[in-house]
């Protein structure tokens, strides 16, 4: 973790900067002017149950436009794109495997996870030359490191949707990094995975990170955010309660009124 970490990051240090975001369900304000910056490192998102995250993450990822607000990544105004050009960007969330790829092998799915493979293009079809040739084979060895890194690699040939909880979160991790994104986005990245797998996922998170990977993750697990964070941010109410390093949110009264009847902070 970061020495700093109980500051914001500089403006030259952030990647990502929300500006004023609000966004309504009807009567309902799920987010009521968020201001963020998040740098560098792993920084978790946390708040009761309601305060607005997973409304937060859509936004982000293009999935839903805000009413008002702005959202700039690495410098572009990225407000409203589309979920394919903020991946393009280079900011990424993890999905979990949709049922018509569970069919498929670990292997198809880390081979179909790259955006803009020749082959995937329609020129690519018919333009088969050397280029195609090179992107084909350099797919497939990044797809193999990949299964390598998460321990994945003698599972190459199973069904995806045979894998365990846990396994399933490496492979969706590992597919997400396939498309060479700067910032990760995981929401509950921990649920329903057991102890030891649990710790592979973190390890393999702070192993990224110290290969300069940046991730923002959503978890209610407090102890893991506690443990895993270089910076956390409160949400509360469709606002940004607090931020801080994890010591200062834990002891903070307001995080931990908000809190209260949700879970011991
Ligand atoms: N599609 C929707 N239609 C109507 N209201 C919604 C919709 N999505 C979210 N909301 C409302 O917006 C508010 C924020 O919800 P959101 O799911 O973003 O919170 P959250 O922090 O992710 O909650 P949780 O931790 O329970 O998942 C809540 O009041 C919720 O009921």
């Amino acid at each position: 973790m970061s020495e700093d970490s109980s500051v914001a990051p500089s403006p030259e240090e952030t990647i990502l900067a929300v500006e004023d975001l609000e966004k309504h369900f009807g009567g309902i304000v799920a987010l009521d002017g968020v201001d963020l910056s998040v740098g560098s490192g792993i920084t978790g998102l946390i708040g009761p149950n309601g305060a607005g995250k997973t409304t937060f993450f859509n936004c982000l990822t293009g999935f839903y436009t805000p009413e008002v607000g702005s959202i700039t990544f690495q410098g572009a105004d990225i407000t409203g794109s589309r979920p394919a050009a903020v991946a393009k960007s280079g900011m990424v969330r993890t999905f979990q495997i949709p049922r018509e790829l569970s069919e498929m092998t670990v292997l198809e799915n880390l081979l179909l996870a790259p955006p803009d493979q020749s082959g995937e293009r329609l020129s690519g079809a018919w333009l088969r030359g050397d280029a195609f040739v090179d992107d084909e084979l350099s797919v497939r060895e990044r797809a193999l490191e990949m299964a390598e890194f998460f321990e994945l690699d003698h599972l190459l040939d199973e069904p995806a949707g045979n894998l365990s909880g846990g396994q399933r979160k490496l492979l969706e991790l590992a597919r997400a990094l396939l498309t060479d994104p700067e910032m990760v986005l995981l929401d509950e990245p921990l649920a329903g995975v057991n102890p030891t797998l649990e710790e592979k996922i973190l390890d393999r998170i702070h192993d990224l990170e110290a290969q300069g990977y940046s991730f923002l993750f959503v978890e209610h697990d407090i102890e893991m955010i506690m443990n895993h964070c270089d910076r956390v941010i409160v949400l509360h109410r469709g606002e940004v309660l607090t931020t801080g390093t994890p010591e200062e949110v834990q002891t903070d009264d307001r995080v931990i009124e908000a809190y209260l009847g949700e879970v011991d902070v």
